[in-house]
């Protein structure tokens, strides 16, 4: 599991682990980690190569000036552009190592800029000393100290102008804005360096293979269908016959024992010529309501709500949840949808995913999964996982039909809703890269490439 520590729990472990250890012990676990990624970033190769740091008036420019040396030492020409106050103790080193200080001339020579303007001490925003430094580098590679300085570190929002990084190097654990948008965007590739924090439970966080291997539902030696799950969707329309024949696609991945798909009856022809393992209405572990089901939504989700079984609300049907659903339930909107349940604007939600997921997922008190570029699923509690698999590729029409199906067959194979929610996406992102192989995809590939995906994930 990768997990996103606060500004406040990383200060406290810090402060924790530094009565352990002598002054300026961690600083320097965390230069040596900076200086040893920038060099791997630079191909390995110190010598010849030049590098500035911008350096800000805390210990994240600190960190910066103490990385500095390191480089220096192995033959890279290293200069730093103070943007505050500097009294740092790591100068004299600088400059005894051969470091160059000042503001420099010919800013587009350098093969990398190390952003140590501000790490987890920095308010949202620049100040223009800053903003200036950066205008001129822009068209340098930037390595960020600990975090892309000008963003909101535990919120992953800006507000403001900040620093776009190819290669974050964080300390200790992860931060918020290294996993959600829009500040992950501006965070680049994350290298984490282990310093020795020991830190609490995280609040955010984010599944890696091993994790979903160990979540993902398997066939007992003795089972049968019925004790792997029976999973049914009702979805579609005459409108919208495509998005049953998606969300039965999802549902279909295997992961269930059996798929049941009531709806249209010209529709329901359709899905069996398609799959003809799915059967029609009968006895269900969890339902998929929503997607194409258009005038039907609010008739489908209720039918679905009086079986009293774990639920997942797409599309459509999520037009028709007002309060708490009454069942443990997955609603699954895309940002537009998620303006609408809350009442507020689209680019609002866009804005302030982590935020936005999280009031709703409290609203309703139900799992709340925003799909995006990087998927956000927030327990009612708070606890949020984030989705690091996918392409750009995946945003494609239909493809959240197939996710609602997936998370449906998880969910009626075991799973609580946080886990369906969060092992469904994952797989669906990762299937997605599967089936693109760099190149565009269909929904109906994401569907037939979850089975491999599944099969490839390592033992648990
Ligand atoms: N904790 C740990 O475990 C470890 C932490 N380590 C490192 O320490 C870093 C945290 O250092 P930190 O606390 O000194 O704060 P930092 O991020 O340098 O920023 C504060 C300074 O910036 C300024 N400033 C603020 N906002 C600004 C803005 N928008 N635009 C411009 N300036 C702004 C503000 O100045 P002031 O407002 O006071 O003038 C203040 O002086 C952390 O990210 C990591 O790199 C590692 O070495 C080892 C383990
Ligand atoms: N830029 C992006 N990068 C990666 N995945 C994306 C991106 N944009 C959207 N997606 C994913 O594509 C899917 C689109 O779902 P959705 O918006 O519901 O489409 P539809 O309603 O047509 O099925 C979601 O799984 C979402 O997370
Ligand atoms: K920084």
């Amino acid at each position: 599991m990768l997990r996103a520590h606060t500004v406040d729990q990383v200060r406290a472990a810090e402060a924790a682990l530094m009565t352990t250890l002598p002054e300026g012990t961690l600083m320097q676990r965390a230069a040596h980690g900076l200086a040893y990624a920038v060099l791997d970033f630079l191909g390995g190769r110190g010598y010849g190569r030049r590098v500035l740091l911008l350096v800000g008036s805390g210990d994240n420019g600190g960190d910066a000036l103490h990385a500095g040396v390191v480089l220096a030492r192995r033959g890279v020409q290293v200069e730093a552009w103070l943007l505050g106050e500097s009294t740092h103790d790591a100068l004299a080193a600088f400059r005894a190592a051969g470091g160059r200080v000042g503001r420099p001339r010919g800013g587009r020579d350098f093969d990398v800029v190390v952003d140590g303007i501000v790490g987890i001490g920095g308010r949202p925003g620049l100040r223009s000393a800053a903003q200036e430094a950066l205008a001129a580098v822009a068209d340098v590679s930037v390595v960020a100290v600990d975090t892309p300085s000008g963003v909101g570190v535990d919120t992953g929002e800006i507000h403001g102008p900040h620093v776009h990084a190819d290669l974050t190097v964080t300390f200790g654990t992860h931060k918020a804005c290294h996993l959600l948008d829009p500040a992950a965007a501006a965070s680049g590739a994350i290298h984490l360096v282990d310093i020795g924090l020991t830190l609490p439970p995280a609040q955010v966080e984010a599944l890696q293979a091993a994790d979903v291997a160990s979540l993902v539902p398997r066939p007992e030696p003795d089972a049968h269908k019925y004790t792997r799950g029976v999973v049914g969707v009702r979805a579609g329309s005459a409108a919208y016959p495509g998005a049953a024949l998606l969300s039965v696609a999802g549902a279909s991945c295997g992961l269930a024992g059996m798929v049941r798909f009531v709806g249209d009856p010209t529709v329901a022809d359709r899905v069996r010529d398609h799959h003809p393992e799915v059967v029609g209405a009968g006895r269900v572990q969890a339902w998929v309501v929503g997607s194409g089901a258009d005038a039907d939504a609010e008739a489908m989700l209720r039918a679905a709500l009086e079986d009293d079984v774990p639920v997942v609300v797409d599309a459509d049907a999520l037009r028709h949840v007002d309060g708490p659903v009454g069942v443990p339930a997955v609603l699954t909107p895309h940002a537009g949808e998620l303006a609408a349940m809350l009442d507020v604007e689209r680019s609002e939600v866009e804005a302030a995913p982590l935020a936005h997921a999280r009031s709703a997922a409290r609203e309703y008190d139900a799992v709340v999964l925003l799909k995006g570029r990087r998927t956000t699923i927030a327990r009612p509690d708070g606890l949020v996982r984030v989705t690091t698999t996918g392409t750009p590729w995946l945003a494609t029409a239909g493809a959240g039909d197939v996710l609602g199906g997936l998370i449906g067959a998880l969910l009626a194979a075991g799973l609580d809703p946080f886990d369906a929610a969060s092992v469904g996406a994952w797989l669906h992102g990762a299937a997605a890269t599967l089936a693109s192989g760099g190149g565009p995809v269909v929904a109906s590939d994401v569907a037939t490439a979850l089975p491999r995906v599944v099969a490839t994930l390592p033992a648990p």
